[in-house]
């Protein structure tokens, strides 16, 4: 049915397996480094960021589908059922902003960690302080969604996008920044979050290290 191009850390990427896995499409996972280059997404997508869905029964490239948001949006729209998005019209749209600042928080992170792979004298302390402050506030709004929540999840009491980015938020910060205690400032946080990856699709896509072999920065 689909390949999907992914990446052992890639949290914007746990969404879509996470996603796949919940509504029970079949895929073919295809694990690589990005920045390497050896890296096939350039083929798919002319930004050359992975996650790329690729249909398996497309004849083109073209057809790739890329964006992680974007990539769950098609999601929804061809294969609606379980769907992943709540009811009303206002709780799907706050589903969509928990991801915006969810992706915002990695897009944070990323940024912040290629800044740290620069020689020290290229790298710049006002640039990584903007970045930790997306990420810190980020993080605070996410704790208080969590904490005002009326159900298990985020959006009443069924899975939902907004738990998706959430886990693969916080996954992320325990593999690249273990030493991030966000834990100890939002128990509430960290507790929502041990819930989610007791979940199989959680459990069985926890992100890890990659070796990247290419100097990027
Ligand atoms: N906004 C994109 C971000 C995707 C992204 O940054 N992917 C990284 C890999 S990872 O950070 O998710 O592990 C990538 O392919 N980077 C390669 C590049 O930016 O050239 C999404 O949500 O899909």
């Amino acid at each position: 049915m689909y390949i999907l191009i992914s990446a052992t850390p890639s949290p914007y990427a746990r969404k879509v397996r996470i996603a796949l896995q919940e509504k029970g499409i079949p895929f073919t996972l295809q694990t690589e480094v990005p920045w390497d280059s050896t890296t096939q997404t350039p083929q798919y997508n002319p930004l050359e960021k992975l996650p790329v869905l690729i249909p398996v029964c497309s004849n083109s490239p073209d057809d790739a589908v890329y964006e992680s948001h974007f990539i769950l949006e098609w999601l929804e729209v061809k294969h609606p059922s379980p769907s992943l998005l709540p009811s009303s019209v206002d709780d799907k749209l706050f589903a969509k902003k928990v991801e915006v600042v969810c992706d915002g928080v990695c897009d944070a992170l990323v940024l912040a960690l290629f800044e740290n792979q620069r020689e020290p004298e290229k790298q710049s302390a006002p640039w990584e302080a903007r970045q930790m402050r997306k990420v810190a506030g980020g993080l605070k709004a996410l704790s208080t969604w969590v904490s005002n929540r009326k159900g298990q999840f985020l959006i009443g009491d069924s899975l939902t996008l907004a738990d998706l980015a959430a886990g693969s938020v916080l996954g992320y910060l325990a593999v690249r920044w273990p030493d991030y205690d966000w834990q100890t400032t939002y128990p509430e946080l960290k507790g929502y979050w041990q819930m989610l990856e007791k979940r199989e699709s959680f459990a069985n896509t926890v992100p890890s290290p990659q070796t990247m072999k290419d100097k990027i920065v």
